[in-house]
């Protein structure tokens, strides 16, 4: 016998938990379902024996963040800004400069300048949209200047850094929209007074679960495989055969995610389907080295740093603030973490700690712990950060991006205008479809 619901929502990160709190507050009767046994999605936190935090996944807060500020408040959950101890470091031209080259400063410039043209709530009536679609950023930024090292040097800073991506792969439109919707290139690079300001403690996944035992009904391992429309509604079916009866459902799930794990009776029209295919996510690994302490500082040096070349494309002191150990985590992105998955994880490590002994000596080479999160394996998320459209995608589906189909809503980031791709953005998104329900007449099934 299937339960009765009035909204089925799939997926407990920051959109499906931010949408349930607000229906719920709206007097409806909802349940989350949950293909993990935890909350937070793409957030996820590890603590070693000794109390130390590891961030699995998201982690930083910045200003303009305001519904993820609110909600560390509203559930006492403190924030602390991220250590930032001295200078940081660029490695390009063979050589380790204080500063990124003047060019990459002048490009963001006129990428800013660009980005500002884009129209976030109607992309395809973007003015410049046609070509910006279909030129990647690597073709793009050749045609900007004649040093390839620096065009390679931003594309890594861009599409890897922020997409996870490779330059070649993403098109100049859709960094546009995403640098775009977190207010520029420097708020989103940034740490004080950017996306990297503030960490949380306890991790974002604190929030989560806070906000999840506010809202009282996730359930958990309920994995979704199918949406069928019958003459009362949804019948949403989970793989262990539970059914759940309901006349809105709203979707909560990364959409590579929905495409390879929901199907849907009938089945989401052309236009729908499309758009979900053209989105695909980038590919991260993210792994943190945790030493005795942060030695880095000794010289006077930050610990962050970015590189033209190598698999590590940006590293950073992640320690915390009333603990000793020094903490360096890094990123591979793109097409060198998925060859690095080939490795297994002492292949990986042995690589990567060679690679940060070039960067940071021969104090790097010992780590009391080396852990490894590579978001490409779990099933539930698909790779990270988050989902952007394949070349032309926004030109044909961005119009459709924050499309429903009836009573089958989609949120999550890759849906936000604002914050796309961070916890921000999912929050929004679960909130805004939650209002699109409560506008709706006849909703109500229990
Ligand atoms: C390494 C990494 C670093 C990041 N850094 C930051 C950062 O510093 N700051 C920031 O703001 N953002 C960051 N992000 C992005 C941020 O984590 C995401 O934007 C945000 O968590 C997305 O939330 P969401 O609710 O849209 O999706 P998700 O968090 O992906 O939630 C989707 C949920 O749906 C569940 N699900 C999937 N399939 C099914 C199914 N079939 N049935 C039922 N449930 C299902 C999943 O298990 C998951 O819980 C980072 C992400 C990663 C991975």
């Amino acid at each position: 016998m299937e339960k009765r619901y009035d909204v089925v929502i799939i997926g407990a990160g920051f959109a499906g938990l931010a949408a349930g709190l607000s229906l719920k507050k709206n007097g409806f009767k909802t349940v989350i379902l949950e293909a993990r046994n935890r909350v937070g999605g793409r957030t996820e936190t590890k603590w070693l024996e000794d109390g130390t935090q590891i961030d699995l996944g998201g982690q930083w807060l910045g200003p303009t963040q305001d519904r993820m500020y609110e909600l560390a408040a509203q559930y006492d959950v403190p924030t602390f800004p991220s250590q930032l101890f001295g200078k940081g470091q660029y490695h390009y031209l063979d050589d380790v400069h204080d500063q990124e080259p003047e060019e990459m400063l002048e490009l963001f410039e006129v990428i800013d300048e660009l980005a500002d043209q884009v129209n976030l709530d109607y992309p395809h009536k973007s003015p410049n949209i046609a070509n910006q679609d279909r030129m990647t950023l690597a073709s793009w930024l050749n045609l900007q200047t004649k040093d390839e090292e620096v065009a390679g040097f931003v594309g890594r800073m861009l599409a890897g850094g922020l997409l996870a991506s490779d330059a070649g792969e993403v098109s100049l439109f859709q960094m546009l929209y995403y640098i775009k919707a977190g207010n520029g290139v420097q708020s989103l690079l940034g740490a004080k007074g950017g996306a990297q300001q503030d960490r949380i403690v306890g991790g974002p996944q604190a929030i989560a679960e806070k906000m999840a035992d506010d809202y009282g009904s996730v359930f958990f391992e309920q994995i979704v495989k199918g949406v069928s429309k019958n003459e009362e509604g949804y019948l949403v079916e989970t793989r262990v055969g539970e059914l759940y009866l309901t006349t809105q459902v709203l979707i909560a799930v990364p959409p590579t995610v929905v495409n390879s794990k929901i199907t849907f009776t009938p089945e989401l029209p052309v236009w729908k389907k499309k758009t979900l295919q053209s989105i695909l996510p980038g590919s991260a690994s993210k792994y943190h080295a945790v030493y005795e302490q942060p030695f880095w500082r000794e010289s006077g040096l930050s610990g962050q740093r970015n590189m033209s070349e190598g698999l590590i494309i940006e590293s950073l002191d992640n320690s915390l603030v009333d603990q000793k150990k020094g903490i360096l985590t890094f990123f591979v992105y793109g097409i060198d973490s998925i060859q690095l998955s080939k490795l297994s994880e002492e292949e990986q490590k042995a690589r990567l700690i060679e690679e940060l002994v070039k960067l940071y000596g021969e104090q790097a080479r010992n780590p009391e712990h080396f852990i490894t999160q590579d978001w490409n394996e779990e099933p539930f998320t698909n790779g990270c950060f988050s989902g952007h459209f394949t070349p032309g995608g926004f030109i044909k589906y961005g119009e459709f991006l924050q499309s429903n189909v009836e009573g089958i809503h989609f949120a999550g980031t890759e849906t936000a205008t604002i914050w796309n791709g961070y916890f921000e953005g999912a929050v929004r998104s679960g909130e805004r479809e939650a209002q699109k329900i409560m506008m709706k007449k006849e909703v109500k099934l229990v």
